[in-house]
C-alpha cells in the first residue's frame, strides 16, 4: 500500500483525466442544473456571503449557480491569492479581474475583502462521507481551517460532476469534511462532516 501522499497523487491524476473527458454538451447542462439545485437548496437561506470560485481547467462552472445565489441575495465573493493564502474578494458586476497566478483571476486588491458564510469548494473527487481532494496545495483546507475560526457556523458545500464520485478518498488529520456536495443530479448529504475523527 503507497502512502497516503501516494495515494492523493494517483487519485488527482485519475480524477483529472475523468474530469476532463466529460462532453461539452453535459458540462453546460450540469453547470445549469447546478443553479436549479442551488436555487432550491434551503442551505443557502439567510446566509450573505458565498465564496464561490472563477472556473479553471475542467472545473465545473459555478457562475450560473452564482447567479441563482445572487437573485437571493447573497453576495459574491471570489479567492485572491495573498502570501500562499486564499483571500475572498466582493465580485461585482463589471469590476476588474487581475492574474492571480496558477492560471486564475479574482477582483484586484481595491475589492472589499468579505468573510463567507458559505463556500462553494472546486475539487477533483470526494466521497460519499464528503472528502475530497483538491490540487494539492492546501489552500481550501487552511481557507476553511482559518474561516472557521471567524464564521463558527461556515457551511462547506462541494460542486462537481457525479463523474468525480470515487469510493473512498484518503484523509489526513488537516483534511475537513464538506457538508453539502452538488452535483448535476442534486445534493448529496455527507455520511460525515466537519474534522475527520
Ligand atoms: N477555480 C479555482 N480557483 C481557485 C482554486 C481552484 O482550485 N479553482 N484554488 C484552490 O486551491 C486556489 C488557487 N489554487 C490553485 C492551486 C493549484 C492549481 C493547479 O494545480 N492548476 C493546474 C492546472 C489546472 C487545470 O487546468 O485543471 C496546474 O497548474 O497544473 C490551480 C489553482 C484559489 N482559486
Ligand atoms: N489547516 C492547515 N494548516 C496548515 N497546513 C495545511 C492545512 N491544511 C492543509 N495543509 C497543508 O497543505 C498540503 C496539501 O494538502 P492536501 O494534499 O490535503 O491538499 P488538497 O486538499 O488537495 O488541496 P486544496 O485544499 O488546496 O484543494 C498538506 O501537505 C498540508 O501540509
Amino acid at each position: 500500500m503507497p502512502d497516503i501522499a501516494g495515494r492523493k497523487a494517483e487519485l488527482r491524476r485519475d480524477a483529472r483525466a475523468r474530469r476532463e473527458a466529460i462532453a461539452p454538451a453535459l458540462r453546460i447542462e450540469a453547470a445549469f442544473a447546478l443553479a436549479e439545485h442551488v436555487a432550491a437548496d434551503e442551505v443557502f437561506d439567510g446566509l450573505d456571503v458565498v465564496g464561490a470560485y472563477l472556473p479553471i481547467g475542467s472545473e465545473i462552472d459555478p457562475r450560473p449557480a452564482m447567479t441563482a445565489l445572487a437573485d437571493r441575495r447573497l453576495r459574491l465573493a471570489a479567492p485572491a491569492i495573498v502570501a500562499g493564502e486564499l483571500e475572498f474578494r466582493e465580485l461585482l458586476r463589471d469590476g476588474e479581474l487581475e492574474r492571480q497566478g496558477l492560471g486564475t483571476v479574482a477582483p484586484g486588491a481595491g475589492a472589499r475583502v468579505l468573510e463567507p458564510d458559505v463556500l462553494l469548494v472546486p475539487l477533483l473527487a470526494f466521497d460519499r462521507r464528503g472528502a475530497r481532494i483538491g490540487y494539492g496545495r492546501g489552500f481550501y483546507d487552511r481557507a476553511i481551517a482559518r474561516l472557521l475560526a471567524v464564521r463558527p457556523r461556515l457551511v462547506t458545500v462541494g460542486l462537481a460532476f457525479d463523474a468525480q464520485e470515487v469510493d473512498e478518498v484518503p484523509v489526513e488529520p488537516h483534511d475537513r469534511f464538506l457538508d453539502r456536495i452538488l452535483t448535476e443530479s442534486g445534493v448529496r448529504i455527507p455520511s460525515a462532516s466537519g474534522a475527520p475523527r
